[in-house]
């Protein structure tokens, strides 16, 4: 494939920043690729595994001359780094963010962003539960849908970001950022918190059962577990940017909760069967639609052999 940014620098070198950096190396996808991170030692892992080919310890160094600028950090410190670039940002360049939470991004970072220089925030809809710099694969956005929310970004650096993502195998599509925050809000924010009271809930049970919570958990609360090892700096962040619309869908969570209890305790089986029965209806649709963007042979066609 074709170098489509000359050079790019990734501002935070963890589980994104390392997986888009492996995925531009294997797809050539950009000419050189430069990093910052706090630390030395996460520095040294990036080089060490060969996905940057220079290291900074300024955030400053990493942007000068630099194509792409890709702000990899968790949410709540977006606007604090693109302060700190903003005088060494090259006139024409592109910045970028893979923050999962978009209005609160735009409102931190847009300010900060030159005249001359075009801002394109981003959300890659893939990730797993680890983090740092030696979590990530070139694979992880293969298939997977990633969010642009351009605001007026220069359609020219808007189509150029595009063809980037859809290298590293992506769908890309376009959407205003406070739509993508209430979107995300369902499909992601809430479930995410649901897992994480999930599992505390069971952890204080724990201490009632001796263990047997955790020794003998099923499938579907494995996967509560797994969800809710997610990095805590991230998720702390995501909630306290995205609070409107992840308390709007929690209260009508809650609400529903509560229908649900009550259909328990008063034994009502058809309420119960009713409801299972739309959800499950939902879930085979996303199948029959073709939908299920995580399922192995997403957007497979017989050409891609077996
Ligand atoms: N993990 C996911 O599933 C996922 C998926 C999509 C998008 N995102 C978003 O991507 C961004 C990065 O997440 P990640 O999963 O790669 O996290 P990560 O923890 O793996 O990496 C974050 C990096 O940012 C660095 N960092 C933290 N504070 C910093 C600061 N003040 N200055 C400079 N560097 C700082 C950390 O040291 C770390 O290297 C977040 O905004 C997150 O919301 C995450
Ligand atoms: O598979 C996972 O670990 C994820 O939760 C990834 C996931 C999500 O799908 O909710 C988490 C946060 C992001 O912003 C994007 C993707």
């Amino acid at each position: 494939m074709a170098v489509i940014y000359d050079r790019v620098a990734l501002i935070g070198l963890g589980l994104i920043a390392s997986s888009m950096a492996h995925a531009m190396k294997k797809w050539g996808l950009a000419g050189s690729i430069a990093g910052y991170a706090k630390t030395e030692a996460t520095r040294e892992a990036a080089l060490e595994l060969g996905f940057c080919d220079e290291v900074f310890a300024t955030a400053g160094d990493a942007v000068k001359n630099a194509d792409l600028v890709i702000l990899a950090v968790p949410v709540g410190v977006m606007g604090a780094v693109a302060a700190e670039i903003r005088p060494h940002l090259k006139p024409g360049a592109t910045v970028t963010d893979v923050g999962s939470v978009k209005q609160a991004v735009v409102e931190a970072v847009g300010p900060h962003v030159p005249d001359g220089v075009d801002f394109v925030p981003g959300h890659p809809l893939a990730g797993t539960e680890h983090s740092g710099p030696r979590s990530g694969f070139a694979t992880l956005f293969q298939n997977r849908f990633t969010l642009l929310t351009p605001g007026d970004a220069r359609p020219e650096a808007v189509a150029r970001l595009r063809a980037l993502w859809e290298g590293m195998g992506a769908l890309v599509e376009e959407m205003e950022a406070d739509h993508h925050d209430l979107v995300l809000a369902v499909t992601s924010h809430t479930p995410h918190l649901i897992a994480y009271t999930m599992v505390g809930v069971a952890d204080h049970l724990r201490r009632v059962t001796e263990s047997e919570v955790i020794k003998y958990s099923a499938a579907g609360f494995r996967d509560f577990t797994r969800i809710a090892a997610s990095d805590p700096t991230m998720w702390r962040d995501v909630f306290l940017t995205n609070k409107e619309a992840t308390l709007d869908i929690l209260g009508r969570f809650t609400e529903e909760l509560f229908a649900l209890q009550r259909a328990i305790r008063m034994g009502d089986g058809d309420e119960l069967f009713n409801y299972f029965t739309r959800t499950r209806a939902i879930r085979r649709g996303i199948i029959e639609a073709g939908q299920d963007t995580a399922a192995p042979d997403f957007g497979r066609t017989k050409a891609d052999g077996p």
